[in-house]
């Protein structure tokens, strides 16, 4: 059994359909990539995934179970969710944002395991070094490694705290964006290690090479339908490439593993064998 899927989601608003009959399951142990052109509607999927928003017609369930069902507090325990920007509205320090975090589902935990949790999730997010400081005057990359600690802390709370039945999940919305190359890599990294600790992971990504790197599978979303899905092997073709971002890649493959990256066709050198010697991150760096 899936711990996450959605069956036939669709939601419309505005007159129009936001994202219209997709199917997408997500095991435990599995990180799913999400990908797809501005307005795709991925986020829009995430927050359905997420419980933040309901489908006007199809179902999420998280372990079998319809989340339309379970209170607020339960999806809390189970799932964690990074949007794609999120706002403080007080002058906490950053310690304070990722207690929130822990404190939301973890309140019941002794206090070692919650000071543990804490360290972890700060160390996860390289974050340490700057646990008193208030989170306004932090620049734009180290907030969201503060909201991913964040993240962390709720999930590794939940996934301590007895009652949580079924298997945790954590959703990220671009999780990257705002991230120098190292932290890039380390955060999809923690990312990757958590899933092979039995967490369904998520996340959305505009960086196709990325999402080939740490991707079980992706799913491209195009005009809130699911254009493809499969193992990066299968998805990154040059035709479906220039069919659903409408500018023309070319797919190269990194032997042995034969792991696809992406390169711009005006970007690339002109024989492929330069391409295929450029270095991409992995999940080993
Ligand atoms: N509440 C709403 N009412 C009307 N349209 C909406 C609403 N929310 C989102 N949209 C539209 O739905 C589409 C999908 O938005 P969404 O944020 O899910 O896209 P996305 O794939 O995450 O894009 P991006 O890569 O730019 O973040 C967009 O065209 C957006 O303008």
């Amino acid at each position: 059994m899936s711990a996450l899927e959605a069956r036939g989601v669709h939601l419309a608003a505005g007159g129009r359909s936001l994202v219209e009959a997709v199917d997408l399951s997500v095991a435990a142990g599995e990180m799913v990539v999400v990908a797809g052109p501005n307005g795709a509607g991925k986020s829009t999927l995430l927050r359905l995934l997420a419980g933040e928003a309901r489908p006007t017609r199809g179902h999420v369930l998280y372990g079998g179970a319809d989340i339309a069902d379970l209170p607020p507090w339960r999806l809390a325990l189970v799932r964690a969710v990074l949007p794609q920007s999120a706002h403080v509205a007080f002058p906490f320090r950053v310690h304070e944002v990722v207690q929130l975090g822990i404190d939301g589902v973890g309140r019941k935990l002794p206090r070692a395991a919650r000071a543990d949790i804490m360290t972890g999730a700060l160390e996860a997010g390289d974050v340490l070094h700057l646990r008193d400081r208030l989170y306004q005057t932090l620049s734009g990359g180290e907030r969201q490694r503060v909201q991913f600690a964040r993240v962390l802390g709720q999930l590794r709370a939940g996934m301590r705290t007895a009652d949580a039945a079924s298997a945790p999940i954590l959703l990220l919305d671009e999780p990257v964006s705002s991230l120098d190359l190292k932290h890039q890599s380390a955060l999809l990294r923690a990312a990757h290690r958590l899933s092979r600790e039995g967490v369904a992971v998520l996340a959305i990504l505009h960086d196709l090479n990325l999402a080939a790197a740490f991707g079980d599978r992706l799913v491209v979303l195009n005009r809130g339908r699911v254009a493809a899905r499969g193992t990066p092997v299968e998805v990154l073709t040059d035709a479906l490439l220039h069919t659903v971002f409408e500018v023309p890649f070319r797919v190269g493959a990194v032997p042995p593993a034969p792991v696809p990256f992406v390169l711009p066709f005006e970007d690339a050198p002109p024989a492929e064998k330069a391409a295929m010697s450029h270095r991409q991150p992995s999940r080993a760096d």
